[in-house]
């Protein structure tokens, strides 16, 4: 089962391309990297896959079913949360809103990493504000967990902490970053974008024994590097 399908995907603004012709599948239970250089395409495709863009062409489907239905949740870049209120206040938001609201995974979450439910969302430090979007995420029982650079400008610590709730999530993850290191140690499959376009689309273990290449930076850089050579 897929957790997410995407074909034919694209999203024009005026007469360019941010994303063209994108067909992959992301199977249940992957933990999926999503790499590529500025401007490639990423935040467009995390966008359309949280069904928070709307595509020009093509279509996104959360396990089988249309996005509008599905249950996914975005961390975006700027971790836009409701600054001025409270954690307590974002829970109950969330509970009120959702019938599926699992207020006690995502107050576990929190508990875990020292995160006060009076805490303002302005007060707390960027990571927290991340393990924030992520207990949320938990609390909403999100099947599919999209993910835009979530480790960029975290501290040391802060993006162990992170990387070690992604690696727990029961649901289907779909992370972009630039660190590919890190990368290496959460995600098991990978969606590589050049200007706008697939290039690589499958599981770590695939890629790396069809490209010959040694390791994750290995395939990437060599696809960067070559774009054309690797198919
Ligand atoms: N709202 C918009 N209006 C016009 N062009 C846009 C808009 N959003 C993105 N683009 C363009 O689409 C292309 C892809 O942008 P996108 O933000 O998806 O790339 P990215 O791979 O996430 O980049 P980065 O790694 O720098 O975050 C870029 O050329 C960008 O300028």
């Amino acid at each position: 089962m897929n957790a997410l399908r995407t074909s034919g995907l694209g999203k024009r603004y005026r007469q360019r391309w941010a994303l063209r012709e994108a067909t992959i599948a992301v199977p249940a239970g992957a933990r999926a990297a999503l790499v590529g250089p500025n401007g490639a395409g990423k935040s467009t495709l995390l966008n359309l896959a949280a069904g928070l863009l709307t595509p020009t062409t093509g279509r996104a489907e959360v396990f089988g079913r249309p996005l509008e239905t599905a249950a996914v949740a975005f961390v975006a870049q700027d971790k836009p949360l409701y600054r001025r209120w409270s954690v307590a206040d974002l829970l109950r938001f969330g509970s009120a809103t959702n019938p599926r609201w699992d207020r006690a995974a995502a107050q576990a979450l929190l508990s875990g990493h020292d995160i006060s439910l009076r805490e303002r969302v302005d007060r707390l430090s960027g990571g927290q504000r991340t393990l924030l979007a992520l207990a949320l995420a938990v609390g909403k029982r999100a099947d599919l967990v999209v993910l835009d650079e979530p480790l960029a400008e975290l501290d040391p610590l802060a993006r162990l902490q992170v990387m070690s709730v992604v690696r727990e999530l029961e649901a289907t993850v779909l992370l972009s970053s630039h660190i590919l290191a890190d990368l290496a140690e959460v995600c098991d499959h990978l969606i590589l974008l050049g200007a706008g376009r697939v290039g690589l689309c499958g599981s770590f273990a695939d890629l790396l024994s069809s490209h010959s290449a040694t390791d994750l930076e290995d395939l990437v850089l060599h696809y960067l590097r070559n774009p054309e050579a690797v198919r």
